[in-house]
């Protein structure tokens, strides 16, 4: 999959989103080079010198996108660790977008873990230490009264199509990040462009600083978000849903989807917003959607059905419940039975242990699931009291607790069934409820694993041959979904994202699962094809959008081959573009470098 260069002419015409011919320019000289969208360093032509008052602000040999990636990479290699490598790709992103994409797409699977979970996670910890300069939209409680204007600034009603908004409370695995959050929402829309396609000048990274009751940030002198504790209840709603008006009114067609938000307000705010806009919440939609996808796949290598599901979920916050709704849904459908029914096919455990009726402060998400206080025989509720009651054949682990699904549990559970489920969820890694060569060991290579952040292949004597096998395991993370629901939302401009389009997406990722082909391959799709799972996830999306009734983008070819050929066509590629220079009046807003880089582009605070 490399990037085509420059797309011609459509054969559907002019389409919406295509990113064909010449880019329009209004800026000249130091502040060209210091526009990361226009940008091309060393890779600007003679013309292009020329037109731009370029000449002698560049070295003389002009060089391709090519040789730009081969130096870029050697001095990434250069980088001493992770982080400094992490840091050292969002100084390219402020430089050049072209290149920092283009760069990533050529080293995908060696550098997702850099830009994604785990690394970014420790970013994100280290935000306010690691800040040089900001990127992303910052709003706080306390001026509500500027949201409006302050988002305004971002572009006019046409401009924007993908919103990733945080509130910082629960980031990844690592909790409240205050301000720090902003670095989720910029790297899932890198994801996004990187992934699935997504215009990176037509997104915005949003963060509503509402405090953190994070004490090592409060006591942060460098700490760059609002000091105080967490403002919530009513003020909370009203900031929250200013954002959401203000961005519908001034951005009509934008997608909005929450991440990391805390588990009082993840799907709280997604029931609330859902029924009106096209919203989505990654931890519950996007993770229900991805795990049911490794699910099926599952299932398919133990030759099982959904009527056989015995699911246990350890952690039911934001991101268990919503996987155990997605797994719900599924079985009431397929089976033809109500949701209550579907349900008791899943079990949740939480820090009291096995959720019943008689469980305290069950959350109303929780609720559908508490099982009868009598069906529990055992007086232990613990994980491993419930795994030998309900005799699972999936595990999921969704609870922040790292190495909770230990030998004695993962042993009780693969007594009862030959080939185990079991995907560990929490990220980052240092948090995953077990690694995949504990799991494969204890169950002499029979479970079936998949991981919230990315492992290397495990190797080992396995099966009866006692042969060295090399097994690879899926990464089961809602990046994997979310940039293709995204794109087919966009594109089909959906005016909400419905229960249909999600598993319509699930159905997508679980076809190309490399284990329906090959019982010893990943239970999913890994990111060396992540563009090619998007266009399928988008098709599904987009074709059950129109089914549903709620697409009003025109001009949606009905064929199959067509539509995957309209989605590519309106994808971005990271390759440069011509510039044809513009006089600044009468130029657009992306002419003139407007969008995305909000302000004049000389007077960007640094540090
Ligand atoms: N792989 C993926 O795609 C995704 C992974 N995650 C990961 O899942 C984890 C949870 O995320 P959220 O659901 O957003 O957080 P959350 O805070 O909403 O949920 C965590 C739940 O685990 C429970 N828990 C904590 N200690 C426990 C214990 N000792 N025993 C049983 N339950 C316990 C908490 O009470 C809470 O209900 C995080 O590590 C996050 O990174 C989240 C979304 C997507
Ligand atoms: C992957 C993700 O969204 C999370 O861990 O929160
Ligand atoms: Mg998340």
């Amino acid at each position: 999959m490399s990037p085509s260069s420059n797309k011609t002419t459509s054969r559907f015409g002019h389409l919406p989103l295509s990113t064909s011919g010449p880019l329009e320019c209004a800026l000249k000289g130091t502040v060209l080079l210091t526009h990361p969208y226009f940008n091309k360093g060393s890779a600007f032509t003679p013309d292009e010198r020329r037109d731009f008052a370029l000449a002698g602000l560049l070295p003389p040999s002009v060089q391709t996108l090519e040789q730009q990636v081969q130096r870029a990479y050697e001095q990434y290699c250069a980088r001493p660790d992770d982080l400094a490598k992490n840091t050292f790709l969002t100084s390219m992103k402020e430089q050049n977008e072209v290149l920092y994409f283009r760069l990533l797409h050529d080293h995908l699977p060696e550098m997702f873990s850099v830009v994604y979970t785990p690394t970014e996670g420790d970013a994100i910890q280290n935000y306010s230490r690691i800040f040089r300069r900001p990127d992303g939209l910052f709003l706080n409680i306390h001026d509500v009264d500027r949201v409006y204007h302050d988002l305004s600034l971002w572009g006019t009603a046409d401009d924007i199509d993908y919103i990733v908004v945080t509130d910082g409370e629960e980031i990844l695995g690592i909790g409240d990040q205050g301000c720090g959050g902003i670095l989720i929402s910029i790297a899932k829309l890198a994801l996004t462009t990187l992934c699935a396609g997504i215009h990176p000048n037509r997104v915005l990274p949003v963060v509503l600083d509402c405090g953190t009751d994070n004490e090592e940030l409060l006591n942060d002198p460098l700490y760059l978000g609002l000091r105080e504790k967490r403002v919530r209840g009513e003020a909370y709603d009203n900031f929250v849903d200013t954002f959401v008006k203000a961005a519908r009114k001034l951005y009509p067609k934008a997608y909005i989807h929450f991440e990391d938000f805390g588990l009082q307000n993840a799907r709280r705010l997604l029931n609330k917003y859902r029924p009106e806009i096209p919203c989505f919440n990654d931890d519950v939609q996007g993770t229900g959607c991805v795990t049911l996808a490794a699910i099926f796949a599952g299932l398919h290598v133990t030759k099982q059905k959904v009527d056989d599901i015995r699911l246990v979920i350890f952690g039911a916050g934001t991101a268990g419940v919503g996987i155990a709704d997605q797994v719900r849904d599924a079985i009431a459908t397929e089976r033809g039975i109500s949701k209550e029914e579907a349900a008791k096919q899943i079990w949740l455990i939480d820090k009291p242990g096995i959720l019943t009726t008689d469980t305290e402060d069950l959350s109303e998400g929780q609720k559908p699931y508490a099982k009868a206080e009598d069906e529990w025989e055992s007086k232990d509720r613990n994980l491993l009291a419930v795994v030998k009651q309900v005799k699972p054949n999936v595990l999921i682990g969704t609870s922040t607790v790292p190495r909770s699904f230990t030998k004695e549990v993962v042993e009780a559970m693969a007594s009862s069934v030959e080939r185990p489920i079991i995907l560990p969820l929490s990220n980052p890694t240092r948090l995953h409820e077990a690694v995949p060569s504990d799991l494969l060991e204890w169950t002499n290579g029979k479970a079936l694993v998949a991981t919230g952040s990315p492992f290397k292949p495990v190797k080992g004597p396995w099966g009866e041959s006692g042969k060295e096998v090399e097994i690879e395991v899926a990464e089961c993370n809602n990046s994997v979904v979310f940039p293709g629901i995204g794109l087919g939302s966009i594109l089909s401009r959906a005016k909400l994202v419905t229960d249909k389009m999600l598993v319509a997406a699930v159905n997508g990722v679980a076809q190309l699962s490399p284990a329906l082909k090959d019982s010893t391959a990943p239970l999913l799709p890994g990111v060396d094809v992540v563009r090619d799972v998007s266009v399928v996830v988008a098709r599904k999306v987009i074709q059950s959008a129109v089914e549903e009734g709620v697409a009003t983008q025109e001009g949606i070819p009905d064929d199959e081959a067509e539509l995957d050929e309209w989605i590519r066509e309106q994808m971005w590629d990271p390759v440069y573009r011509p510039l044809k220079y513009v006089n600044k009046e009468g130029a657009s807003r992306e002419a003139k470098g407007e969008m995305r880089v909000v302000g004049s582009v000389e007077g960007r605070e640094q540090q």
